[in-house]
């Protein structure tokens, strides 16, 4: 079993190169003077290879803006964010945007697929954009993981919620990326269907070897992931591992959240 884990792992390794992200000391301050506010208070946290974390906390406590300086959509003030060894603030914005469309995947809320295109072609948007081409066995295990095999020729407006949100999904995973961020991918979904893209996430990290961080306020949904950062008030405040819905739910009303 564990050279079959090992195996799995190196041949995970191999594809991806070592991959994860961490900030060190990362701040974050909005506005000058006065005005200035400090969002991120030197946080240094870890989304380790291969791993699902969640990211908890009060409205407010800086989830957004910690998942935003990671995947290099918005800069530190101070501190550095590491994906993979790439230490994103030594990058030119060129750089910056090369790796954010190669090695970074995104799951946001609203599914934010072209509906002019068909599945297939929404899939593998990011590598038309860059001008390559999707690994083509790659591409069929991401399809066959997601079951979107019946689907592909379909346009948006085709397809379900669930389905629309497995074609996001599997356009965030199709380029391999070190890391996928999923910003409350469940937030606009049915039970059924926030629990199958969970189900997904999981299966991607849990099959495919992926890195994934989502934010979320749902206990149910973090209870899914690995372990559960939590934040409060730009700080880690706690790290929780094997979550389970019940005591991630007593941590964040220990934290004063009693949503
Ligand atoms: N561009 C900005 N300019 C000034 N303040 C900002 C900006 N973006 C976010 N903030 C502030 O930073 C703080 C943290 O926001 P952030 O969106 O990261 O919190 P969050 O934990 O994701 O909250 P929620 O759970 O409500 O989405 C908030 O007080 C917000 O008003």
């Amino acid at each position: 079993m564990a050279n079959a884990a090992q195996a799995r792992q190196a041949t995970n390794d191999e594809k991806r190169g070592r991959g994860g992200a961490k900030t060190v000391r990362l701040s974050k301050v909005y506005g000058t003077g006065d005005m200035a506010v400090r969002v991120l208070d030197e946080v240094s946290v870890e989304f380790p290879d291969g791993r699902f974390t969640a990211i908890m906390g009060p409205s407010g406590a800086g989830k957004s803006t910690l998942m935003h300086c990671v995947a290099g959509l918005d800069a530190a003030t101070s501190g550095q964010v590491y994906v993979g060894d790439q230490e994103l603030g030594a990058l030119s914005d060129r750089a910056l945007t090369r790796l954010r469309r190669e090695r970074i995947g995104f799951v946001f809320q609203a599914f934010n697929l072209l509906p002019t295109l068909t599945a297939r072609d929404n899939i593998t948007l990011p590598m038309t954009l860059a001008g390559t081409s999707p690994d083509r066995e790659w591409f069929d295990t991401v399809v066959r993981v997601l079951k979107l095999g019946e689907r592909l020729t379909h346009r948006p407006s085709e397809l379900s919620g669930g389905q629309q949100q497995r074609v996001a999904l599997a356009r965030a995973l199709v380029t391999r990326p070190r890391i996928v961020f999923a910003d409350e991918p469940t937030g606009n979904l049915d039970s059924r269907t926030g629990a199958e893209v969970l189900t997904l996430l999981r299966e991607a990290v849990d099959d495919l070897g992926q890195t994934v961080a989502m934010v979320t306020h749902d206990p149910v949904a973090a209870a899914r992931a690995d372990a559960v950062v939590f934040l409060a008030d730009g700080r880690i405040v706690d790290v929780m591992d094997a979550p389970t819905p019940d005591r991630v739910l007593d941590r964040m009303r220990g934290l004063g959240d009693h949503s």
